[in-house]
């Protein structure tokens, strides 16, 4: 099943027999899904050095060429004139081997924003899942092969933080696109350093999200939910510090808590689920213990926040819990300073559009921000204001591939998805090409 594409070692990776379980079982219940063994130095160097055999064809190819087995975006230079006639032009060129290292949370999406764009711009790419979700790139790898990439350019290693590291210290890789956390991302950015490999880092969040009284207050409440408990809150762009202006706080939870306590938890294969169970027993626990912490500091649970034990059988065992809203909350708690990565809103009052841009801004995570106010220029002004790579103006985590994504600040650098991504997988070069006779000043 596994295609040339993939370069796999004949142990690392294979799938148990579990065809017959559903997978609402294998992910909710801890069976294993597959087995796996890291790659050791000798499988990375192999995996780099396929990719690279590969990447010397590939880069020799036409955009229109590439474009034929995967959709190429415009790729082009300048023309610049210059005196006498003469001119220069630039060209963008492939970097080389690029490596992909992916978190667990949108294993098959973070694979696919990292390698469409470095294939389409003639690189090759050696792609590192997450240990917890190791199976999605080998399967986009598959789908790779189907369209024609050529074998070795795409690879698929196995592993974790040592493959990891031996993918950022090996000398012919030219890049690293890293998503995970903020402390892997400073790992990841110093060992890069030493090789002075080029570095994009897609990391975690504590996005705010302004709600100000004059908002259309159904769609704020809308918002607010999607911006909390899309994919069981672990994302790493959601709005967990919810800012509400005072007038309308005691609406605004009433609403909330009432639309959080009919979320439906349980199988993710349903059609009327809408959150699933979290990624790990240990995750769980982590999420579970902010909520504890949180009310230790003074926190309010208004709803959630605690483990459920579905009907359904074959769910029992689970790492499912109840999204959770959490009221009395400030900004010096732990809920509202961490990233929690898990179904937990915190609500904070505000009284004035100073006031709380401030506040939003005091965090070293620079990744999303939110706002909702029918003012347009209020909007506009705050979208200004707020220190992140991204604002939603009345909406929340709405990320089509063709708009940019990445952080400001402690969030990380480098985007990802639109046109721009092709600059973070190319290098310029320059031709100055001179029409007249050599002016020697010897
Ligand atoms: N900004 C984004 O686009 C984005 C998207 C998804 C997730 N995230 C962030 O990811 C985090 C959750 O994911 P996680 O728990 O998988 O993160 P993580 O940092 O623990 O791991 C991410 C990846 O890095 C690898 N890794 C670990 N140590 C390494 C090392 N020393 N050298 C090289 N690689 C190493 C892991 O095996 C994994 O593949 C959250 O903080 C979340 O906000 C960010
Ligand atoms: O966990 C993060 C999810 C996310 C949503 N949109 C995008 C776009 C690009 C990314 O790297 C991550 C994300």
């Amino acid at each position: 099943m596994i295609g040339c594409t993939t370069w796999l070692h004949p142990y690392v990776f294979y799938l148990g027999a579990q065809p017959a379980c559903k997978p609402a079982n294998l992910v909710c219940v801890g069976r294993i899904l597959c087995q796996m063994v890291p790659c050791g130095a000798e499988e990375v160097d192999e995996a780099i050095k396929s990719a690279h055999a590969a990447y010397l064809q590939w880069r020799k190819m036409a955009g229109m060429e590439r474009a034929r087995v995967i959709c190429v975006l415009f790729i082009k230079g300048q023309h610049i004139q210059l005196p006498g006639g003469s001119f220069a032009y630039t060209r963008r060129e492939p970097l080389g081997v690029c490596v992909g290292i992916g978190a667990w949370n949108y294993p098959f999406q973070i694979a696919s924003w990292k390698s469409a764009p470095a294939l389409a711009c003639g690189n090759a790419m050696v792609f590192k899942p997450s240990p917890m979700t190791p199976v999605t790139a080998v399967i986009l790898a598959e789908i790779y092969k189907e369209a024609g990439v050529p074998d070795g350019l795409f690879c698929v290693v196995q592993g974790g933080a040592d493959t990891g590291t031996l993918l950022c210290q090996h000398p012919k890789v030219a890049k690293v696109s890293f998503t995970g956390s903020v402390p892997t991302g400073k790992k990841v950015m110093e060992m890069s350093a030493k090789g002075v490999k080029q570095v994009t880092l897609e990391l975690g969040g504590k996005s705010p999200l302004l709600i100000f009284k004059d908002c259309e207050l159904e769609n704020a409440v809308k918002g607010a939910l999607m911006a909390n408990f899309l994919t069981q809150g672990e994302v790493c762009c959601n709005g967990t510090r919810v800012y509400v202006q005072r007038e309308i706080m005691p609406q605004f939870l009433e609403k909330v808590v009432k639309r959080t306590k009919a979320i439906p938890v349980g199988d993710p294969l349903l059609d009327g689920t809408r959150m699933g169970a979290l990624i790990s027993k240990p995750h769980l626990e982590k999420v579970l213990g902010f909520v504890s912490q949180a009310k230790k500091e003074g926190a309010k649970v208004l709803c959630g926040g605690e483990p459920i034990v579905p009907s359904d059988p074959n769910l029992k065992g689970g790492y499912f819990m109840a999204p959770c809203v959490l009221d009395n909350c400030r900004d010096d708690m732990t809920c509202v300073k961490e990233e929690i990565f898990g179904p937990v809103m915190s609500v904070l009052p505000f009284d004035t559009e100073e006031e709380v841009i401030g506040r939003a801004n005091n965090t070293t995570f620079g990744l999303a921000s939110g706002v909702f106010t029918r003012d347009i220029s209020r909007a506009h002004r705050v979208a200004e204001n707020l220190e992140a790579g991204t604002c939603f103006i009345n909406n929340y985590n709405i990320s089509p591939v063709e708009v940019p994504f990445g952080g400001y600040k402690m969030s990380g650098f480098g985007r990802e998805n639109g046109q721009v991504t092709i600059e973070y997988y190319s290098q310029l070069k320059t031709v100055v090409v001179e029409m007249g006779d050599v002016d020697s000043l010897f």
